[in-house]
């Protein structure tokens, strides 16, 4: 069993509802997020490979093109613009498009925050 995986960062805006830190987390803020992609499978005997790079770099920049600077308050299929419904959000819009999709990271390196969805 082979696992390949990639990633890519964004920068994003947006506010939060909650608990603590209620008033900084509701002001529009911004984070530089991390997400990996991580596919599992058998690579193909003739290719050598599970999925071409090409390919899966073409796949993650056309989710990256909708969220890199944006105010993620506006994507309306979010919902609340927390990691967990990021990390979901990505594998919705990329599971189509790759076959063997097993696992979506999203990390914020700054805090040390990391947040996966396997489906
Ligand atoms: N379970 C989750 N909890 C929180 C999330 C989340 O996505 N999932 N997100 C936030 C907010 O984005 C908040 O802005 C982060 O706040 P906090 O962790 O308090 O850290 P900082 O404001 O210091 O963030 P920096 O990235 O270091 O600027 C809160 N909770
Ligand atoms: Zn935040």
């Amino acid at each position: 069993m082979i696992e390949l995986s990639k990633r890519f960062y964004f920068e994003a805006a947006h506010t939060l509802i909650r608990v603590v830190d209620a008033e900084p987390s509701r002001r529009i803020h911004g984070h530089t997020y991390h997400a990996e992609v991580m596919l599992r499978g058998e690579p193909d005997p003739q290719s050598g490979m599970l999925l071409d790079l090409g390919i899966f770099e073409r796949v993650l920049a056309e989710v990256r093109e909708q969220l890199d600077h944006h105010f993620l308050d506006e994507i309306a299929d979010l919902g609340p613009a927390t990691m967990e419904n990021l990390a979901m959000w990505i594998w919705r819009k990329v599971q189509p498009k790759l076959p063997g999709l097993a696992r979506v990271c999203v990390y914020r390196e700054a805090s040390g925050d990391k947040c996966c969805y396997a489906g």
